[in-house]
Protein backbone atom coordinates (compact mmCIF):
# COMPACT_ATOMS: atom_id res chain seq x y z
CA UNK A 1 0.00 0.00 0.00
CA UNK A 2 1.07 3.72 -0.60
CA UNK A 3 -0.13 6.64 0.52
CA UNK A 4 -0.33 10.21 -1.40
CA UNK A 5 -0.24 13.63 0.61
CA UNK A 6 0.04 17.20 -0.73
CA UNK A 7 3.78 17.47 -1.74
CA UNK A 8 3.91 20.60 0.22
CA UNK A 9 2.90 19.17 3.64
CA UNK A 10 5.80 16.27 3.36
CA UNK A 11 8.70 16.55 5.58
CA UNK A 12 12.11 16.46 4.01
CA UNK A 13 12.50 12.68 5.22
CA UNK A 14 9.29 11.72 3.46
CA UNK A 15 10.35 13.74 0.16
CA UNK A 16 13.69 11.77 0.13
CA UNK A 17 11.97 8.72 -0.07
CA UNK A 18 11.64 7.23 -3.75
CA UNK A 19 7.75 8.24 -4.34
CA UNK A 20 6.46 5.62 -5.20
CA UNK A 21 6.34 1.76 -3.82
CA UNK A 22 6.58 -0.47 -6.75
CA UNK A 23 3.47 -3.00 -7.23
CA UNK A 24 4.67 -6.43 -5.94
CA UNK A 25 4.60 -8.09 -9.42
CA UNK A 26 7.95 -6.06 -10.99
CA UNK A 27 10.77 -7.19 -9.55
CA UNK A 28 12.28 -4.29 -8.59
CA UNK A 29 15.98 -5.13 -9.54
CA UNK A 30 14.71 -5.40 -13.00
CA UNK A 31 11.67 -3.18 -13.77
CA UNK A 32 11.89 -2.71 -17.34
CA UNK A 33 10.01 -0.72 -19.91
CA UNK A 34 7.70 0.94 -17.53
CA UNK A 35 10.27 2.42 -15.12
CA UNK A 36 10.85 4.83 -17.74
CA UNK A 37 7.59 5.81 -18.01
CA UNK A 38 7.61 6.40 -13.66
CA UNK A 39 10.38 8.74 -14.47
CA UNK A 40 8.62 10.62 -16.73
CA UNK A 41 6.27 10.86 -14.36
CA UNK A 42 8.72 11.94 -11.38
CA UNK A 43 9.52 14.61 -13.49
CA UNK A 44 6.42 16.55 -14.65
CA UNK A 45 5.21 16.19 -10.88
CA UNK A 46 6.49 19.58 -9.87
CA UNK A 47 4.49 20.75 -12.62
CA UNK A 48 1.50 19.62 -11.50
CA UNK A 49 0.72 21.74 -8.73
CA UNK A 50 -2.14 20.53 -6.60
CA UNK A 51 -3.01 17.96 -8.69
CA UNK A 52 0.24 16.22 -7.88
CA UNK A 53 -1.28 15.25 -4.74
CA UNK A 54 -3.37 12.34 -6.99
CA UNK A 55 -0.14 12.03 -8.90
CA UNK A 56 0.26 8.19 -7.55
CA UNK A 57 -3.17 6.99 -9.66
CA UNK A 58 -0.82 7.36 -12.78
CA UNK A 59 1.81 5.55 -11.67
CA UNK A 60 -0.35 2.38 -11.02
CA UNK A 61 -2.09 0.95 -13.65
CA UNK A 62 -5.95 0.68 -12.85
CA UNK A 63 -6.34 -3.27 -14.30
CA UNK A 64 -4.15 -5.84 -15.33
CA UNK A 65 -5.06 -8.98 -16.94
CA UNK A 66 -2.44 -11.47 -17.94
CA UNK A 67 -4.18 -14.76 -19.80
CA UNK A 68 -3.02 -18.29 -20.77
CA UNK A 69 -3.75 -18.44 -24.44
CA UNK A 70 -3.53 -21.86 -25.94
CA UNK A 71 -4.36 -23.35 -29.24
CA UNK A 72 -3.45 -26.35 -31.62
CA UNK A 73 -0.88 -25.78 -33.83
CA UNK A 74 -0.47 -27.06 -37.42
CA UNK A 75 1.08 -30.19 -36.22
CA UNK A 76 -1.33 -31.54 -34.02
CA UNK A 77 -0.03 -30.31 -30.95
CA UNK A 78 -0.66 -27.69 -28.39
CA UNK A 79 0.99 -24.66 -27.33
CA UNK A 80 0.78 -22.14 -24.96
CA UNK A 81 1.52 -18.51 -24.89
CA UNK A 82 1.63 -15.59 -22.67
CA UNK A 83 -1.21 -12.75 -23.13
CA UNK A 84 -1.64 -9.14 -21.51
CA UNK A 85 -3.99 -6.45 -21.87
CA UNK A 86 -3.58 -3.75 -19.37
CA UNK A 87 -5.88 -0.70 -18.97
CA UNK A 88 -3.67 1.69 -17.18
CA UNK A 89 -6.41 4.46 -16.78
CA UNK A 90 -9.95 5.23 -17.54
CA UNK A 91 -10.54 8.76 -15.74
CA UNK A 92 -11.56 10.58 -18.98
CA UNK A 93 -13.05 7.42 -21.29
CA UNK A 94 -12.83 3.90 -22.16
CA UNK A 95 -8.99 2.52 -22.41
CA UNK A 96 -7.93 2.43 -25.90
CA UNK A 97 -4.69 1.44 -27.66
CA UNK A 98 -3.23 -1.46 -29.49
CA UNK A 99 -2.11 -4.95 -29.27
CA UNK A 100 1.56 -6.15 -30.10
CA UNK A 101 2.32 -9.44 -31.37
CA UNK A 102 6.17 -10.06 -30.40
CA UNK A 103 8.91 -12.36 -28.90
CA UNK A 104 10.32 -9.80 -26.06
CA UNK A 105 6.88 -8.78 -24.93
CA UNK A 106 6.56 -8.45 -21.16
CA UNK A 107 3.94 -7.55 -18.55
CA UNK A 108 6.23 -4.56 -18.30
CA UNK A 109 6.24 -3.53 -21.43
CA UNK A 110 2.74 -3.97 -22.12
CA UNK A 111 2.13 -1.81 -18.68
CA UNK A 112 4.62 0.98 -20.08
CA UNK A 113 2.84 0.78 -23.36
CA UNK A 114 -0.63 1.47 -21.69
CA UNK A 115 0.37 4.54 -19.70
CA UNK A 116 2.22 6.07 -23.02
CA UNK A 117 -1.69 5.32 -24.18
CA UNK A 118 -3.04 7.77 -21.44
CA UNK A 119 -0.37 10.23 -21.80
CA UNK A 120 -1.22 10.23 -25.77
CA UNK A 121 -5.01 10.36 -25.16
CA UNK A 122 -5.32 13.37 -23.08
CA UNK A 123 -1.88 15.31 -25.10
CA UNK A 124 -4.34 15.18 -28.00
CA UNK A 125 -7.12 15.62 -26.09
CA UNK A 126 -9.15 12.37 -27.09
CA UNK A 127 -12.34 11.16 -24.94
CA UNK A 128 -9.94 7.94 -23.83
CA UNK A 129 -7.89 6.53 -20.89
CA UNK A 130 -5.07 4.23 -21.51
CA UNK A 131 -5.04 0.52 -22.97
CA UNK A 132 -2.49 -1.58 -24.30
CA UNK A 133 -2.23 -5.37 -24.74
CA UNK A 134 0.34 -7.96 -25.85
CA UNK A 135 0.86 -11.67 -26.51
CA UNK A 136 4.63 -13.11 -25.95
CA UNK A 137 4.71 -15.00 -29.16
CA UNK A 138 7.37 -14.75 -32.29
CA UNK A 139 5.53 -14.57 -35.19
CA UNK A 140 6.78 -14.81 -37.91
CA UNK A 141 7.77 -18.53 -36.59
CA UNK A 142 3.57 -19.33 -37.23
CA UNK A 143 1.03 -19.95 -40.10
CA UNK A 144 -1.89 -17.60 -40.77
CA UNK A 145 -4.26 -20.30 -39.46
CA UNK A 146 -2.32 -20.42 -35.95
CA UNK A 147 -1.96 -16.88 -35.82
CA UNK A 148 -6.25 -16.67 -36.26
CA UNK A 149 -6.44 -19.46 -33.56
CA UNK A 150 -4.07 -17.18 -30.94
CA UNK A 151 -5.84 -13.99 -31.45
CA UNK A 152 -9.69 -15.42 -31.42
CA UNK A 153 -8.59 -17.33 -28.30
CA UNK A 154 -6.53 -14.10 -27.14
CA UNK A 155 -10.12 -12.35 -28.06
CA UNK A 156 -11.96 -14.64 -25.91
CA UNK A 157 -9.40 -14.75 -22.67
CA UNK A 158 -10.03 -10.88 -22.79
CA UNK A 159 -13.27 -10.52 -23.78
CA UNK A 160 -14.31 -9.65 -19.96
CA UNK A 161 -12.69 -6.53 -19.91
CA UNK A 162 -12.86 -5.20 -23.47
CA UNK A 163 -15.76 -3.33 -25.51
CA UNK A 164 -17.05 -0.77 -27.65
CA UNK A 165 -17.45 1.22 -24.06
CA UNK A 166 -15.05 -0.45 -22.04
CA UNK A 167 -11.47 -0.72 -23.97
CA UNK A 168 -10.86 -0.58 -27.74
CA UNK A 169 -7.82 -2.31 -29.42
CA UNK A 170 -6.60 -0.99 -32.82
CA UNK A 171 -3.40 -3.07 -34.52
CA UNK A 172 0.27 -1.78 -33.22
CA UNK A 173 3.62 -4.08 -33.85
CA UNK A 174 3.13 -7.36 -35.67
CA UNK A 175 -0.82 -6.85 -35.68
CA UNK A 176 -3.19 -5.61 -38.55
CA UNK A 177 -6.00 -5.11 -40.08
CA UNK A 178 -7.05 -8.86 -40.75
CA UNK A 179 -6.02 -9.04 -36.65
CA UNK A 180 -8.52 -6.56 -35.85
CA UNK A 181 -11.09 -8.32 -38.31
CA UNK A 182 -10.28 -11.61 -35.89
CA UNK A 183 -10.61 -9.99 -32.72
CA UNK A 184 -14.22 -8.04 -34.11
CA UNK A 185 -15.34 -11.56 -35.41
CA UNK A 186 -14.27 -13.19 -32.24
CA UNK A 187 -16.12 -10.60 -29.56
CA UNK A 188 -19.08 -10.36 -31.86
CA UNK A 189 -19.67 -14.19 -31.72
CA UNK A 190 -19.61 -13.98 -28.34
CA UNK A 191 -21.80 -11.64 -27.32
CA UNK A 192 -24.41 -12.33 -30.19
CA UNK A 193 -24.09 -9.29 -31.99
CA UNK A 194 -21.75 -7.23 -34.60
CA UNK A 195 -20.21 -5.31 -32.44
CA UNK A 196 -17.63 -3.30 -34.99
CA UNK A 197 -16.75 -0.59 -32.04
CA UNK A 198 -14.99 -3.46 -29.53
CA UNK A 199 -11.80 -2.74 -31.85
CA UNK A 200 -10.32 -0.08 -34.31
CA UNK A 201 -7.97 -0.88 -37.25
CA UNK A 202 -10.20 -2.89 -39.38
CA UNK A 203 -10.24 -2.99 -43.00
CA UNK A 204 -12.46 -0.67 -44.30
CA UNK A 205 -15.55 -3.30 -45.73
CA UNK A 206 -15.64 -4.30 -41.83
CA UNK A 207 -16.38 -0.66 -40.34
CA UNK A 208 -12.94 0.55 -40.46
CA UNK A 209 -11.77 3.86 -41.81
CA UNK A 210 -10.47 5.20 -44.91
CA UNK A 211 -6.94 6.92 -43.44
CA UNK A 212 -6.10 4.66 -40.86
CA UNK A 213 -3.32 2.59 -42.18
CA UNK A 214 -1.40 6.11 -43.18
CA UNK A 215 -2.54 7.75 -40.05
CA UNK A 216 0.30 7.13 -37.69
CA UNK A 217 3.21 8.14 -40.11
CA UNK A 218 0.53 11.33 -41.78
CA UNK A 219 0.80 12.50 -37.91
CA UNK A 220 4.71 11.54 -37.88
CA UNK A 221 4.90 13.73 -40.79
CA UNK A 222 2.20 16.92 -39.51
CA UNK A 223 3.95 17.01 -36.46
CA UNK A 224 7.48 16.79 -37.90
CA UNK A 225 6.74 19.45 -40.37
CA UNK A 226 5.38 22.09 -37.83
CA UNK A 227 8.83 21.73 -35.39
CA UNK A 228 10.72 22.16 -39.04
CA UNK A 229 9.00 25.27 -39.50
CA UNK A 230 9.63 26.65 -36.16
CA UNK A 231 13.65 25.40 -36.41
CA UNK A 232 13.67 26.73 -39.47
CA UNK A 233 14.03 24.03 -41.62
CA UNK A 234 13.05 23.20 -45.12
CA UNK A 235 11.26 20.54 -46.02
CA UNK A 236 12.30 20.48 -49.76
CA UNK A 237 15.38 18.57 -49.56
CA UNK A 238 15.23 17.49 -45.84
CA UNK A 239 17.72 14.65 -44.90
CA UNK A 240 15.89 12.30 -43.36
CA UNK A 241 16.44 8.64 -41.82
CA UNK A 242 13.95 6.11 -40.29
CA UNK A 243 14.17 3.11 -38.01
CA UNK A 244 11.58 0.64 -38.73
CA UNK A 245 9.47 0.56 -42.33
CA UNK A 246 6.43 -1.10 -40.99
CA UNK A 247 3.17 0.69 -40.73
CA UNK A 248 4.66 3.93 -39.22
CA UNK A 249 7.62 4.34 -40.67
CA UNK A 250 7.08 3.09 -44.21
CA UNK A 251 4.02 5.66 -44.40
CA UNK A 252 5.93 8.60 -43.05
CA UNK A 253 9.04 7.84 -45.54
CA UNK A 254 6.65 8.10 -47.89
CA UNK A 255 4.97 11.23 -46.71
CA UNK A 256 7.94 13.05 -46.25
CA UNK A 257 9.43 11.89 -49.32
CA UNK A 258 6.10 13.11 -51.48
CA UNK A 259 6.92 16.51 -49.87
CA UNK A 260 9.81 16.86 -51.11
CA UNK A 261 12.31 15.56 -48.64
CA UNK A 262 14.87 12.93 -49.21
CA UNK A 263 15.02 9.72 -47.08
CA UNK A 264 18.82 8.89 -46.83
CA UNK A 265 18.80 5.77 -44.63
CA UNK A 266 16.19 3.04 -43.39
CA UNK A 267 16.83 0.60 -40.95
CA UNK A 268 14.83 -2.88 -40.02
CA UNK A 269 15.21 -6.20 -38.11
CA UNK A 270 17.17 -7.54 -41.31
CA UNK A 271 19.56 -4.44 -41.94
CA UNK A 272 20.89 -0.88 -42.51
CA UNK A 273 20.48 0.74 -45.87
CA UNK A 274 21.84 4.21 -46.57
CA UNK A 275 22.24 6.55 -50.11
CA UNK A 276 23.82 10.54 -49.98
CA UNK A 277 21.39 11.16 -52.96
CA UNK A 278 18.37 9.49 -51.71
CA UNK A 279 15.93 6.46 -51.51
CA UNK A 280 12.52 5.70 -52.81
CA UNK A 281 10.50 4.85 -49.87
CA UNK A 282 8.36 3.30 -52.63
CA UNK A 283 11.16 1.00 -54.41
CA UNK A 284 12.01 0.33 -51.20
CA UNK A 285 8.93 -1.06 -50.29
CA UNK A 286 8.77 -3.07 -52.95
CA UNK A 287 12.10 -4.54 -52.93
CA UNK A 288 11.54 -5.68 -49.22
CA UNK A 289 8.13 -7.52 -50.50
CA UNK A 290 9.81 -9.12 -53.38
CA UNK A 291 12.99 -10.39 -50.94
CA UNK A 292 12.04 -10.33 -47.79
CA UNK A 293 14.94 -7.49 -46.93
CA UNK A 294 15.47 -4.37 -46.98
CA UNK A 295 19.19 -4.65 -47.77
CA UNK A 296 20.48 -4.85 -51.60
CA UNK A 297 18.23 -2.28 -53.10
CA UNK A 298 20.03 -1.00 -55.92
CA UNK A 299 21.64 2.54 -55.29
CA UNK A 300 22.36 1.81 -51.61
CA UNK A 301 25.02 0.90 -49.20
CA UNK A 302 24.83 -1.15 -46.60
CA UNK A 303 25.19 0.25 -43.17
CA UNK A 304 26.80 -1.40 -39.98
CA UNK A 305 23.45 -1.73 -37.24
CA UNK A 306 25.15 0.60 -34.48
CA UNK A 307 26.18 3.30 -37.79
CA UNK A 308 22.09 4.22 -38.52
CA UNK A 309 22.14 6.90 -35.55
CA UNK A 310 25.45 8.59 -36.66
CA UNK A 311 24.10 9.16 -40.49
CA UNK A 312 24.26 12.57 -41.34
CA UNK A 313 20.34 13.89 -41.45
CA UNK A 314 17.86 16.20 -40.27
CA UNK A 315 15.97 14.88 -39.14
CA UNK A 316 15.72 11.45 -37.35
CA UNK A 317 12.42 9.17 -36.94
CA UNK A 318 12.29 5.79 -34.94
CA UNK A 319 9.81 4.10 -35.71
CA UNK A 320 10.83 0.65 -34.57
CA UNK A 321 10.65 -0.47 -31.11
CA UNK A 322 11.46 1.07 -27.46
CA UNK A 323 15.11 1.97 -26.10
CA UNK A 324 16.74 2.84 -29.21
CA UNK A 325 17.94 6.10 -28.44
CA UNK A 326 20.67 5.23 -25.57
CA UNK A 327 23.11 7.13 -23.32
CA UNK A 328 25.50 5.22 -25.82
CA UNK A 329 24.45 6.78 -29.27
CA UNK A 330 22.17 10.00 -28.42
CA UNK A 331 25.73 11.91 -28.03
CA UNK A 332 26.19 10.43 -31.93
CA UNK A 333 23.17 11.36 -33.55
CA UNK A 334 23.59 14.45 -35.88
CA UNK A 335 20.01 15.24 -36.25
CA UNK A 336 18.29 18.37 -35.64
CA UNK A 337 15.27 17.08 -35.29
CA UNK A 338 13.66 14.01 -33.50
CA UNK A 339 10.42 12.78 -34.22
CA UNK A 340 9.75 9.73 -32.47
CA UNK A 341 7.29 7.38 -34.59
CA UNK A 342 7.93 4.65 -32.03
CA UNK A 343 6.55 4.15 -28.23
CA UNK A 344 9.44 4.98 -26.14
CA UNK A 345 12.07 5.00 -28.35
CA UNK A 346 14.29 7.20 -26.06
CA UNK A 347 15.55 6.65 -22.62
CA UNK A 348 15.28 9.88 -19.92
CA UNK A 349 19.15 9.88 -19.62
CA UNK A 350 19.04 10.33 -23.88
CA UNK A 351 17.00 12.93 -23.43
CA UNK A 352 18.78 14.50 -21.08
CA UNK A 353 21.80 14.32 -23.80
CA UNK A 354 19.25 15.21 -26.57
CA UNK A 355 18.09 18.51 -24.61
CA UNK A 356 21.77 19.64 -24.39
CA UNK A 357 22.74 19.30 -27.52
CA UNK A 358 20.48 21.13 -28.54
CA UNK A 359 18.61 18.30 -30.28
CA UNK A 360 14.55 19.54 -30.14
CA UNK A 361 12.18 16.02 -29.87
CA UNK A 362 8.95 15.66 -30.74
CA UNK A 363 7.84 12.79 -28.10
CA UNK A 364 6.44 9.84 -29.21
CA UNK A 365 2.99 10.62 -27.47
CA UNK A 366 2.83 13.64 -29.69
CA UNK A 367 4.09 12.70 -32.75
CA UNK A 368 2.23 9.55 -33.53
CA UNK A 369 -1.26 9.98 -32.11
CA UNK A 370 -2.03 10.37 -35.69
CA UNK A 371 -3.09 6.78 -35.12
CA UNK A 372 -5.20 6.98 -32.51
CA UNK A 373 -6.80 9.75 -33.78
CA UNK A 374 -7.95 7.94 -36.80
CA UNK A 375 -8.79 5.25 -34.67
CA UNK A 376 -11.15 7.90 -32.73
CA UNK A 377 -12.87 9.00 -36.17
CA UNK A 378 -13.65 4.92 -36.88
CA UNK A 379 -14.76 4.42 -33.62
CA UNK A 380 -17.49 7.68 -33.65
CA UNK A 381 -18.39 6.40 -37.22
CA UNK A 382 -18.78 3.00 -36.02
CA UNK A 383 -21.21 4.23 -33.41
CA UNK A 384 -23.26 6.86 -36.28
CA UNK A 385 -22.94 4.31 -38.82
CA UNK A 386 -22.06 7.37 -40.99
CA UNK A 387 -19.12 6.73 -42.74
CA UNK A 388 -16.65 9.82 -43.82
CA UNK A 389 -14.55 10.59 -47.05
CA UNK A 390 -10.96 10.46 -46.60
CA UNK A 391 -10.61 14.23 -47.09
CA UNK A 392 -12.84 14.89 -44.35
CA UNK A 393 -10.90 12.18 -42.33
CA UNK A 394 -7.35 13.55 -43.27
CA UNK A 395 -8.02 17.44 -43.03
CA UNK A 396 -9.80 16.64 -39.42
CA UNK A 397 -6.41 15.03 -38.49
CA UNK A 398 -4.49 17.46 -39.77
CA UNK A 399 -5.92 19.63 -38.15
CA UNK A 400 -5.67 18.11 -34.60
CA UNK A 401 -2.14 17.21 -34.79
CA UNK A 402 -1.34 20.53 -35.69
CA UNK A 403 -3.05 22.11 -33.33
CA UNK A 404 -2.20 19.58 -30.40
CA UNK A 405 1.62 21.04 -31.63
CA UNK A 406 1.42 24.53 -31.65
CA UNK A 407 -0.74 24.42 -28.18
CA UNK A 408 2.02 21.89 -26.49
CA UNK A 409 4.64 24.33 -28.18
CA UNK A 410 3.45 26.90 -26.21
CA UNK A 411 3.71 25.39 -22.98
CA UNK A 412 7.38 24.37 -23.71
CA UNK A 413 7.96 27.61 -24.20
CA UNK A 414 6.24 29.11 -21.55
CA UNK A 415 7.50 26.82 -18.29
CA UNK A 416 11.29 25.98 -20.17
CA UNK A 417 11.00 22.79 -20.87
CA UNK A 418 11.08 19.81 -23.32
CA UNK A 419 8.42 19.11 -25.53
CA UNK A 420 7.74 15.66 -23.70
CA UNK A 421 7.71 17.26 -21.02
CA UNK A 422 5.31 19.81 -22.27
CA UNK A 423 2.87 17.32 -23.10
CA UNK A 424 3.31 15.05 -20.01
CA UNK A 425 2.07 18.68 -17.79
CA UNK A 426 -0.99 19.22 -20.33
CA UNK A 427 -1.90 15.46 -20.47
CA UNK A 428 -1.50 14.70 -16.47
CA UNK A 429 -3.42 17.98 -15.99
CA UNK A 430 -6.17 16.41 -17.41
CA UNK A 431 -6.14 12.77 -16.32
CA UNK A 432 -5.65 14.03 -13.06
CA UNK A 433 -7.84 16.83 -12.89
CA UNK A 434 -10.67 14.19 -14.20
CA UNK A 435 -9.74 12.32 -11.39
CA UNK A 436 -9.91 14.66 -8.96
CA UNK A 437 -13.48 15.69 -9.71
CA UNK A 438 -14.73 11.73 -9.82
CA UNK A 439 -13.09 11.53 -6.84
CA UNK A 440 -12.14 7.72 -5.19
CA UNK A 441 -15.57 6.18 -4.97
CA UNK A 442 -17.06 5.01 -8.07
N1 LIG B 1 0.60 0.96 -35.90
C1 LIG B 1 0.21 2.09 -35.31
O1 LIG B 1 -0.82 2.68 -35.67
C2 LIG B 1 1.02 2.71 -34.23
C3 LIG B 1 2.29 2.23 -33.89
N2 LIG B 1 3.03 2.90 -32.98
C4 LIG B 1 4.37 2.46 -32.62
O2 LIG B 1 5.22 2.53 -33.77
C5 LIG B 1 6.22 1.51 -33.68
C6 LIG B 1 6.19 0.66 -34.93
O3 LIG B 1 4.89 0.08 -35.04
P1 LIG B 1 4.32 -0.46 -36.42
O4 LIG B 1 4.94 0.27 -37.53
O5 LIG B 1 2.85 -0.52 -36.27
O6 LIG B 1 4.86 -1.96 -36.39
P2 LIG B 1 5.17 -2.91 -37.62
O7 LIG B 1 5.14 -4.28 -37.07
O8 LIG B 1 4.30 -2.58 -38.77
O9 LIG B 1 6.66 -2.51 -38.03
C7 LIG B 1 7.72 -2.54 -37.12
C8 LIG B 1 8.98 -2.20 -37.88
O10 LIG B 1 10.05 -2.07 -36.97
C9 LIG B 1 11.11 -2.92 -37.40
N3 LIG B 1 11.89 -3.33 -36.25
C10 LIG B 1 11.51 -4.13 -35.23
N4 LIG B 1 12.53 -4.27 -34.36
C11 LIG B 1 13.55 -3.54 -34.85
C12 LIG B 1 14.87 -3.29 -34.43
N5 LIG B 1 15.35 -3.83 -33.30
N6 LIG B 1 15.68 -2.50 -35.20
C13 LIG B 1 15.20 -1.97 -36.34
N7 LIG B 1 13.97 -2.16 -36.80
C14 LIG B 1 13.15 -2.94 -36.06
C15 LIG B 1 10.42 -4.06 -38.10
O11 LIG B 1 11.32 -4.74 -38.96
P3 LIG B 1 10.92 -6.17 -39.59
O12 LIG B 1 9.72 -5.91 -40.45
O13 LIG B 1 12.13 -6.54 -40.36
O14 LIG B 1 10.59 -7.05 -38.42
C16 LIG B 1 9.37 -3.28 -38.89
O15 LIG B 1 9.95 -2.64 -40.01
C17 LIG B 1 5.93 0.76 -32.37
O16 LIG B 1 6.68 1.37 -31.33
C18 LIG B 1 4.46 1.01 -32.15
O17 LIG B 1 4.08 0.88 -30.80
C19 LIG B 1 2.60 4.05 -32.40
C20 LIG B 1 1.36 4.56 -32.70
C21 LIG B 1 0.45 3.87 -33.55
O1 LIG C 1 -5.22 3.19 -32.68
C1 LIG C 1 -5.21 2.95 -31.49
O2 LIG C 1 -6.20 2.81 -30.82
C2 LIG C 1 -3.92 2.82 -30.71
C3 LIG C 1 -2.68 2.81 -31.51
C4 LIG C 1 -1.55 2.52 -30.59
O3 LIG C 1 -1.43 1.43 -30.09
C5 LIG C 1 -0.61 3.57 -30.25
O4 LIG C 1 -0.89 4.75 -30.48
O5 LIG C 1 0.46 3.25 -29.70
Amino acid sequence: MTTTQDPKNQTPEQKKLRPHDLPSYLDPNNIGPYEIFLEQVDRVTPYLGKLAYWVETLKRPKRILIVDVPIHLDDGSVAHFEGYRVQHNTSRGPAKGGVRYHQDVTLSEVMALSAWMTIKNAAVNLPYGGGKGGIRIDPRKYSTGELERLTRRYTSEIGLIIGPEKDIPAPDVNTNPQTMAWMMDTYSMNVGRTATGVVTGKPVSLGGSLGRSDATGRGVFVTGAEAMKKLGLPLEGARIAVQGFGNVGNAAARIFFDHGAKIVAIQDVTGTIHSDAGINPYQAAEHLAQTGKITGLPGTEELQREEFWTVDCDVLIPAALEKQITEANAGQIKAKLIVEGANGPTTPQADDILRERGITLVPDVLANAGGVTVSYFEWVQDFSSFFWTEEEINSRLDRIMTEAFLSLWEVKERHDVTLRTAAYIVACTRVLEARALRGLYP
